[in-house]
């Protein structure tokens, strides 16, 4: 296989890129200061991954979105989508990129969601004929059929988002940004839109950003953690629980305070305490050290015990260390 082939196959090469804003105080009489979002990130994107950006607040999600978009553009590094530089070919670009924001910005509530479609592929120069055909089966797969000819005012929050993924897909885009597309969402709204993901995800590439582990466990094929404008990870979520399964729990009903206060002390433990169900839970740093604490617990007699290892979350919180809380 050639060199060419390789790149072929990825939608998305970004290099060194970084993004600086320039923040204006106005009590210091316009003092500057710059803010760094994005500090020298690198990251490939393989054609048709749905791919998961996780980060705390501030981590630089939506700016990396919005450069990928090509409505910003980078401070330095390089971004090519679909083989096309964001900023030289932009124009090109634009069309294959869909994006999804959460939240309920951006739609025209005085028209019904099959208007609204049909207004954004006409904004888009979606011919009229395939513009008709494609809303009615966006509407169809996104299950809102029933209700495309009522007025969105009177859809509900889980139906607008669907709405708002349907028009991310008017030009069906070979790329698709979806930047916290559940926020707000309640669980069973959140999971019916999860569902829909999964099945608009044949042919095409997408970037989905989320706060919600539990999404990007569930969906993505990798994961890229991000803090402070760095990549600290790209893994599958299953790697990346991986690299934690040195890090054990073991939860323990039943512990006077004498066999907790023995439990903090043995070596390899990095955390024991009481939670307010009476559990006691400890958590254990490296191998063989879970066995011990099992041990202390038998040989005082305490049976109501489980261990479990960590879901992404705790991985996430682990390997971002104090930035998690940012
Ligand atoms: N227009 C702007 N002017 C100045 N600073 C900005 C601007 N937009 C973002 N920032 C700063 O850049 C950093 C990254 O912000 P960004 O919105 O990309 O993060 P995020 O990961 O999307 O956060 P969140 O999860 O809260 O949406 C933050 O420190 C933010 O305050």
């Amino acid at each position: 296989m050639s060199e060419d082939d390789g790149t072929a196959r990825r939608a998305v090469v970004v290099r060194g890129l970084g993004r600086t804003y320039t923040r204006r105080r106005r009590l210091l009489r316009g003092a500057a200061t710059e803010v760094v979002a994005l500090d020298g990130v690198d990251l490939e994107i393989a054609e048709g991954e749905l791919h998961g950006l996780l980060g705390p607040n501030g981590a630089g999600k939506t700016t990396f979105c919005k450069i990928l978009s090509t409505v910003l553009t980078p401070s330095t590094g390089s971004v090519a989508v679909l083989g096309m530089d964001v900023v030289r070919e932009a124009r090109r670009l634009r069309p294959l990129i869909g994006v999804v924001m959460g939240g309920e910005r951006g739609l025209y509530y005085r028209l019904t969601g099959r208007e609204f479609l049909m207004y954004w592929s006409a904004l888009y120069g979606v011919a009229d004929a395939v513009a008709r055909r494609r809303a009615a089966d966006l509407l169809d797969r996104l299950r809102l059929a029933e209700r495309a000819d009522d007025r969105i005012e009177t859809y509900s929050r889980g139906m607008k988002q669907r709405l708002h993924l349907a028009r991310g897909l008017v030009t069906d885009p070979r790329l698709l940004l979806l930047d916290e597309p559940t926020a707000g969402l309640d669980p069973i709204g959140a999971k019916t839109f999860r569902e829909m993901i999964s099945e608009l995800r044949r042919d095409r590439t997408i970037l989905l950003t989320t706060h919600d582990m539990a999404e990007a466990e569930q969906l993505c094929d990798r994961v890229t953690l991000i803090g402070g404008g760095k990549v600290i990870a790209t893994e599958t979520p299953a790697t990346l629980g991986a690299a934690l399964t040195r890090h054990e729990r073991v939860d323990a009903h039943g512990v006077g305070d004498a066999l907790l206060a023995e439990l903090t002390g043995v070596a390899g433990v990095l955390a024991a305490e009481r939670r307010p169900d009476g559990w006691v839970r400890v958590e254990t740093g490296a191998d063989g050290v879970s066995a011990a604490v099992l041990r202390l617990l038998l040989d005082a007699g305490v049976t109501r015990v489980r261990t479990s290892l960590p879901d992404l979350e705790e991985a996430y919180a682990h390997l971002l260390g104090p930035r998690a809380d940012a």
